[in-house]
């Protein structure tokens, strides 16, 4: 085999035997192939100009990369933008890029590192680690220039664990900063980078989860080993990817796709039937989901959020679940006259608040690059701000749950202190008797801490406040709230 560099490709002028078998051998590739083909045609040697499967793949990757790197947008929305303007590539192409592309944002800073010994572009050398990381590294070897092949050979000779932590496990600094006392921190950080398995759950309305597991156990999900998740009653945890929009369980709102994190959190809340319950950071509904369908679909539930786009995406699912008591609002801002007017008056409040998302790197790993110290201010001043707006619809004794997808102490204990200390009228209830009693999860308290290395979950952070119920003392000296009370009567 025959491989030049031209003009940014590498171009295959004699194929190998065994790339053009693996080649033939799948058919998926042959529509990946197209996209390079254009290059290979202007090479003027004979008889076929066509790249091997995998030196098609590291162009991909690195097409991907390209846009994904600049940060401007979610790297889960260029990938899917990036498919749909190739549409020739079948399912197994798929899989193998997003597989790949993914593999370098977990691994980014190291990958960086790694490559800086090597030749060639820096995107392509990080395409090539990725690839080499989650398929066959033989294949990649296979099409890689002497050169690259030597460097590969070189950077696999390092041992990860003379690495620095956070090199090893690619942390950027502000993040680093933030984590590196935490409890066995090698163990969460590896942790979350480790792709996560897919979690659903029944809609207790509508399904019961062992017949839910037998019912996918010999139907469209024996592929993906359905069992049940540890904690939640309702959960059941699938392996790789499946894509379940058309099973008929999901079409027919028996199942939604919900982490068993988010599941214990609705768990946490525990509303009742008949309740006054807001969700005041809804998006697309599915805690709001599970939290009315606890409720048996009695009672009311806001589901609140500013973004009309993401509440827009909620009501299919609302509507699939069947679901008649939700009352999905869109908010200007959180003191919006539609949220005061509820001062006082809700049983239960969650406040899934805006976060940096540090827990959920296991799915979302560019969010480690797209944050930065200056981001996390900001969201800390909007979760400051939206607690504190929450906070005046609880009624005396309800609740307040304030909950992130974040492993970050700014995010969590010191938003729940602080306001603490500037809402006298609330106090912090212990989580760690109510998961007991509610999914047998034995927590330390008194919050409720879900790290993936030990509970299998995203990082999740939850704290219960409740209000205080007032004494007749009290009501005397507020006048707003007897304005209040003679008005709801
Ligand atoms: C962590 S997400 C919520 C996810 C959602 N609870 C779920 O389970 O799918 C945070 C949400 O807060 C919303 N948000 C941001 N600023 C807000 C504000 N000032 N008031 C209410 N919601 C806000 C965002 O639009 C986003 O949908």
């Amino acid at each position: 085999m025959l491989v030049v560099w031209r003009n940014g490709f590498f171009l295959v002028v004699i194929m190998s035997s065994s790339s053009f078998k693996d080649f033939k051998a799948r058919p998926t590739g042959r529509s990946a192939s197209r996209s390079v083909e254009r290059s290979a045609d202007s090479a003027p040697a004979k008889p076929y100009v066509r790249l091997p499967l995998m030196a098609v793949r590291i162009e991909q990757v690195r097409q991907v990369l390209d846009e994904v790197l600049t940060w401007q947008f979610a790297a889960d929305s260029v990938v899917s933008h990036w498919f749909r303007a190739h549409p020739g590539l079948g399912i197994r192409d798929r899989a193998d890029v997003a597989e790949a592309v993914y593999d370098v944002l977990r691994h980014l800073r190291r990958y960086r590192q790694l490559g800086e010994s090597g030749v060639g572009p820096a995107v392509r050398r990080l395409a090539i680690q990725g690839l080499a990381a989650t398929k066959v590294r033989q294949n990649i070897y296979e099409v890689l220039d002497p050169g690259e092949q030597a460097w590969l050979d070189r950077i696999d000779q390092i041992d990860p664990v003379s690495l620095p932590l956070a090199v090893r496990e690619s942390l950027p600094d502000w993040l680093f900063e933030r984590i590196k006392a935490f409890d066995d921190l090698p163990s969460l950080v590896h942790a979350l980078n480790q792709p996560a398995s897919l979690d659903i759950r029944v809609n207790p309305m509508k399904a019961d989860r062992d017949d839910m597991l037998a019912d996918l156990t010999k139907g469209n999900a024996v592929r993906h080993s359905p069992v049940a998740t540890p904690y939640s009653p309702w959960g059941i945890r699938l392996a790789g990817r499946p894509s379940m929009n058309k099973w008929h369980q999901f079409e027919h709102g028996l199942i939604e796709v919900q982490d068993e994190g988010s599941q214990l959190l609705a768990l946490l809340v525990g509303p009742k039937r008949g309740e006054m319950v807001i969700d005041f950071c809804a998006g697309a509904g599915g805690k709001t989901l599970l939290l009315g369908a606890l409720m048996r679909s009695t009672g009311r539930l806001y589901a609140f959020d500013v973004s009309a786009t993401r509440l827009a995406k909620a009501k299919p699912r609302f509507a699939r679940s069947g679901l008649s008591n939700i009352v999905p609002v869109v908010i200007d801002h959180e003191n919006d006259s539609r949220v005061r007017r509820l001062a006082g008056k809700a049983h239960r409040v969650l406040v899934d608040a805006p976060c940096s998302g540090m827990g959920t790197l296991r799915r979302n790993p560019d969010l480690k690059w797209r944050q930065s110290a200056q981001s996390l201010q900001e969201l800390m001043a909007l979760q400051t701000k939206i607690l504190a707006s929450a906070a005046r619809c609880v009624a005396p004794g309800g609740r307040l749950v304030y909950a992130t997808c974040s492993i970050l102490t700014e995010e969590n204990e010191a938003q729940v202190e602080g306001f603490l200390s500037t809402h006298p009228d609330f106090e912090l209830v212990d989580a760690a008797p109510i998961m007991a009693a509610r999914a047998d999860l034995h927590i330390q308290g008194p919050y409720l801490k879900l790290r993936p290395d030990v509970h299998g979950t995203d990082g999740f952070f939850a704290a219960i406040l409740e209000r205080k119920k007032l004494s007749i003392e009290d009501v005397s000296e507020m006048p707003e709230i007897v304005a209040q009370i003679t008005t709801d009567d």
